[in-house]
């Protein structure tokens, strides 16, 4: 459970990137060579929250939103232009050899691990840059390949691993020197069902039985609502969004869609409180709010007209609410 004791501490981060702007023409490059023109592209702007040890946090937004630069600032790869961060008393950027025994980062689509040798060999390379002790490191070493199924794997270069087989190495990668703290960004990208899977009972597993705090971008709103509690939500560099997925779902996610499959020769039937989505031959969809029109309502009206003959009913999918948030915040 959270503990909101603030572990991670951002107070008004900013981040601009000044990028050259090309221009068409070899003429015109020639010429930008002597005058570079640049833009700026802020990438963070006043960016604050706290977050307690113990939470999963899903960090989510759309492309380009500036996540990826914020978990650089929050893994000290980068130094912003504003503001503070202290994550577990370390200014993760100034304090940066201390900081990193501290947390796990992985980034979904780069490797940690060396290509062409054993994944284990790797592990040993691993073992040695943070002085892991020999117990501790055995200890980990046994756990993860438990958890994470690495037996046969660990023996094979990375190079001749699948997708889903490399991502389990990379998060134990991530894991051998037991930080408190775990960055994901993008941790399931491009995995298929079963390893999906596997990546996220792995990741609920470690947060409650050994209670790491993890801090996880994504696009697949499943690992959102597969892992986390808490939902940060940023777009063109702005906090937009900062509270539960329950909250999420109460504020856009009270709408329900019923599919009624019917026998008999009907036109359209308007139901007071429901929005028509089809209507054909033999199927009716509505969607409606379930605290404003009760299905039998609805299955009454429609009986007066036709058999109904089947009903389906389903609740927005967090999809959904996620696009109705960009709308709303127009990015
Ligand atoms: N090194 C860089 N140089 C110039 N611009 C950058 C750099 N890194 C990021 N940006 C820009 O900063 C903005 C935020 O990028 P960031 O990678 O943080 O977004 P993101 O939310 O992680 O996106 P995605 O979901 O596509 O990975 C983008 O406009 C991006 O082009």
């Amino acid at each position: 459970m959270s503990r909101n004791n603030g572990m991670i501490r951002l107070e008004g981060i900013g981040k601009s990137f000044k990028v050259a702007t090309r221009t068409a023409g070899l003429k015109e490059a020639a010429k930008a060579l002597f005058a570079r023109k640049h833009t700026v592209v802020e990438a963070l702007k006043d960016i604050s929250f706290s977050i307690g040890e113990g939470e999963v946090v899903g960090y989510i937004g759309p492309n380009g939103a500036g996540k990826s630069t914020t978990i650089k600032v929050m893994s000290g790869i980068l130094v912003p232009d504003d503001g503070s961060c202290s994550i577990m008393g370390y200014t993760p950027w100034k304090d940066r050899a201390e900081y990193v025994k501290h947390i796990g980062v992985v980034f979904g689509q780069r490797s940690q691990l060396w290509w062409d040798v054993p994944v284990l060999d790797s592990f040993e390379l691993l073992r040695d840059i943070y002085k892991i002790p020999e117990a501790q490191y055995k200890a980990n070493i046994s756990m993860l390949t438990e958890m994470l199924a690495l037996e046969t794997i660990v023996q094979m270069p990375v190079r001749q691993l699948s997708l889903g087989q490399r991502m389990r190495c990379e998060i134990a990668a991530s894991l051998l020197h037991s930080p408190k703290l775990l960055f994901l960004d993008e941790p399931t990208i491009g995995l298929d069902a079963v390893s999906k899977l596997a990546v996220r009972s792995f990741i609920k597993k470690l947060n409650k039985e050994q209670g790491v705090t993890v801090i996880l971008t994504t696009h697949d709103m499943s690992d959102i609502e597969a892992l986390a509690s808490r939902i940060l939500m940023i777009g063109k560099g702005s906090l937009l969004y900062d509270g539960s997925l329950e909250e999420l779902k109460g504020r856009f996610g009270s709408g329900k869609t019923v599919t009624v499959d019917y026998r008999g020769e009907s036109g359209p039937i308007e139901i007071p409180g429901a929005a028509m989505l089809e209507w054909s031959a033999e199927r009716a969809v509505y969607s409606f709010d379930p605290e404003q029109l009760t299905l039998a309502e609805i299955v009454s009206r429609l009986s007066a007209f036709v058999e109904v003959v089947d009903i389906e009913v389903v609740a927005k999918d967090i999809d959904e609410m996620i696009v109705r948030l960009y709308e709303e915040h127009k990015i």
